[in-house]
């Protein structure tokens, strides 16, 4: 039997980890496998945890920490600090109050929540209980028409920015989901794309209609001519792909394997972050996700040239477990990990975490 969601925490859940218990009990077994897994053997999956634990940070003494602070400043706006919620699909299937709970906890720990194409909750209700405002990440449709139009309605709602998901024109095949045959339950439906004509769906990739559909870099260009919103790009692994990025006037990128659900055995997202980092030498902000559980995570992050990171599957079992309050202590966790851990590498703010950080 599932339990329904907890309405207090208790005290000796004090790290992600205890959240994905908490959060198991509460899931259906098809949902859960649909959050955790990945694709092909989630080589990538892994990788993305055990790259961190290779990565070694460099403890400092005696520095002075009075004027602490994690703030930042991204595409022009104040941020507290730079734990971002990653986007993902269907938060009603995690809670009842779905994608409102998440904002809600975002909201209360000053963290910006990024919604999902195929979110459950209208982008307008969802940044209505905002108080940083949104992004939308977009899956650029097979009906360029359609997708114009979702663009203007997410800019006219109320989002900062608009963060284009490039890695996922397929979706992987993920076995662990395959098998549990989930399926999106009833009732429970990407309401932002009501409307929209569908490819039809086939048993072919190759010669599908939907192949013939996926977005390229032109793509890529008209829809920057339609937003005046900063559009960041999600899903870079390839240096030269960043590059390209770059020479195409994205305002941001999002170093990301989708948490290693589309293709499987690519290198962990903070092991290739160093080297987008050099090739782009600073001339944008970069972001990243994929296997952050940790303020130490975070902070190898920072130091290997993220300005901020996102977090994927924590933020749900959060929601799970207990809804916005769920939400709200996962990022208030590693928003506590990470200020002691800035603190003991001898650093005040994030312009002084640099690779030294790291030993
Ligand atoms: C259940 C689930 C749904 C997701 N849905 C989306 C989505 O709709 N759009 C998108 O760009 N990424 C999606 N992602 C990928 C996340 O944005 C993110 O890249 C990944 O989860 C980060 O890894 P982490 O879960 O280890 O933090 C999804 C991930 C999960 C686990
Ligand atoms: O599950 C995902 O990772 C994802 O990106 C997605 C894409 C389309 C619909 C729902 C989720």
């Amino acid at each position: 039997m599932l339990l329904p969601p907890l309405s207090a925490i208790p005290p000796w859940v004090v790290s992600l980890d205890d959240y994905e218990g908490l959060a198991k009990e509460r899931v259906e077994a098809g949902v859960w496998a649909y959050l955790c897994g990945a694709s092909g053997d989630e080589a990538t999956l892994a990788e993305n945890r055990e790259a961190f634990g290779r990565i070694k940070l460099s403890p400092r003494i005696f520095r002075d920490l009075s004027s602490a602070s994690t703030a930042l400043t991204l595409f022009g706006r104040e941020y507290a600090h730079p734990i971002f919620i990653a986007p993902t699909a269907f938060h009603r299937m995690f809670h009842p109050e779905g994608e409102l709970a998440t904002v809600l906890g975002a909201s209360a720990m000053e963290s910006c929540l990024t919604v999902s194409t195929s979110a459950s909750t209208g982008i307008e209700d969802i940044v209505s209980q905002a108080t940083v405002p949104p992004w939308f990440q977009l899956y650029i449709q097979p009906d360029r028409g359609f997708t114009a139009e979702l663009v203007k309605r997410v800019e006219a709602a109320g989002c900062g920015a608009l963060v284009v998901t490039a890695d996922a024109p397929l979706s992987g095949l993920r076995n662990r989901e395959q098998r549990a045959m989930f399926r999106v339950p009833a009732g429970i439906e990407a309401v932002n794309l009501r409307g929209m004509k569908a490819v039809p769906p086939s048993d072919r990739v190759f010669g599908s209609e939907l192949l013939a559909s996926v977005p390229v870099w032109k793509d890529l260009e008209w829809l920057r001519s339609l937003t005046g919103l900063p559009v960041i790009l999600k899903g870079v692994i390839d240096p030269e792909d960043a590059v390209i990025a770059a020479d195409e006037g994205v305002s941001g990128i999002v170093v990301s394997n989708h948490g290693g659900r589309t293709l499987d055995t690519v290198p962990a997202a903070i092991e290739v972050l160093p080297r987008i980092a050099d090739r782009l030498e600073g001339a944008l902000p970069l972001l990243m996700d994929g296997g952050i559980r940790r303020g130490t995570d975070i902070l190898k992050a920072l130091a290997l040239g993220a300005s901020a990171v996102m977090v994927g599957r924590p933020v749900i079992h959060g929601l799970a477990a207990a809804g916005a309050t769920g939400v709200a202590h996962v990022l208030k966790i590693l928003r506590t990990e990470l200020e002691i851990a800035i603190a003991l590498t001898g650093r005040a703010t994030l312009k002084e975490v640099d690779r030294s950080v790291i030993w």
